[in-house]
């Protein structure tokens, strides 16, 4: 049973990678046989109604699967070393329903060339590299079930993950969300599609971090409702880099 948990994590892991790297293309329009502009083609009302059904069977899915309570349901049926990833799994294979049934809606809303095109794509790269980054700063095996399933392997208690507020987690509460909502909005090229999904996506990662957040405070209470006071949800505040700069121009002004 160890070693079949281990397996069913790395497929778990894998198809995630493969659904992730999926998204980069579906959103940037190229590399991939569907994306955000490629797809089978419908009249406009079906396709918006479908476009929508698709993320809401995501969110719901995503938002679901992540309740304690449902956590709690679902270590009835699940060992727990496998629910991680049997979350991640169904996540991505939802991801995956996505790319496949999404309908293009091609009409331009803005094409921009040259600099600001170069512009757009750099915050495009930027976001993805935020979100790959962000994995790792709570803990990349276990957001993923690597670690749950590596500990049932060597026979070792499972463990939770404390508050903790590494790198970017200082700036921003949800560093990956950031990231995503950078990606998601980042393009030369957007079409109603390609607004559509922005704009869909954008409101789950919201109504998500709403989710997520009461459950922080639910396990972590006046710790996470300090950080909540003090650190921005999404877009970093330029106060502490204006402080620091001012400070440092303070200094050199004395030693003058
Ligand atoms: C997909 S991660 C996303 C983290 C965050 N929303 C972001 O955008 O970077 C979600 C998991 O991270 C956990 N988490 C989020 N912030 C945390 C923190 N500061 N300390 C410990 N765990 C945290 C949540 O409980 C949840 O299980």
């Amino acid at each position: 049973m160890r070693w079949v948990t281990m397996l069913y994590a790395v497929v778990a892991y894998l198809v995630f990678w493969l659904c992730s790297a999926y998204l980069i293309g579906f959103t940037a329009d190229i590399l991939v046989p569907r994306t955000v502009n490629h797809g089978p083609v419908s009249g406009i009302g079906q396709a918006l109604l479908i476009n929508a059904s698709l993320m809401l069977m995501f969110g719901v899915q995503h938002s679901i699967m992540a309740r304690q309570g449902f956590k709690r349901w679902c270590r009835a049926w699940i060992p727990a070393p496998m629910e991680r990833s049997t979350y991640v799994l169904l996540s991505s294979l939802m991801l995956g329903l996505l790319y496949w049934g999404w309908r293009p809606l091609p009409l331009t809303l803005w094409w921009v060339e040259g600099g600001l095109a170069v512009a757009l794509w750099c915050l495009f790269v930027l976001g993805w590299v935020l979100v790959v980054y962000a994995t790792f700063l709570i803990s990349h095996g276990e957001l993923l079930g690597i670690s749950q399933a590596y500990r049932r392997l060597r026979g070792r208690a499972p463990c939770e993950i404390g508050f903790h507020t590494p790198g970017l987690h200082r700036l921003v509460r949800h560093p990956l969300m950031s990231g995503l909502l950078l990606a998601f909005w980042s393009t030369p090229h957007m079409t109603v599609g390609h607004f559509f999904f922005a704009a869909g996506m954008s409101l789950y990662i919201l109504i998500g971090i709403h989710f997520e957040e009461r459950s922080l405070v639910r396990a972590f209470g006046d710790h996470y409702r300090a950080y909540q006071a003090t650190t921005p949800m999404l877009i970093p505040s330029l106060r502490p880099l204006y402080r620091a700069v001012a400070s440092c121009f303070m200094k050199r002004k004395r030693s003058v």
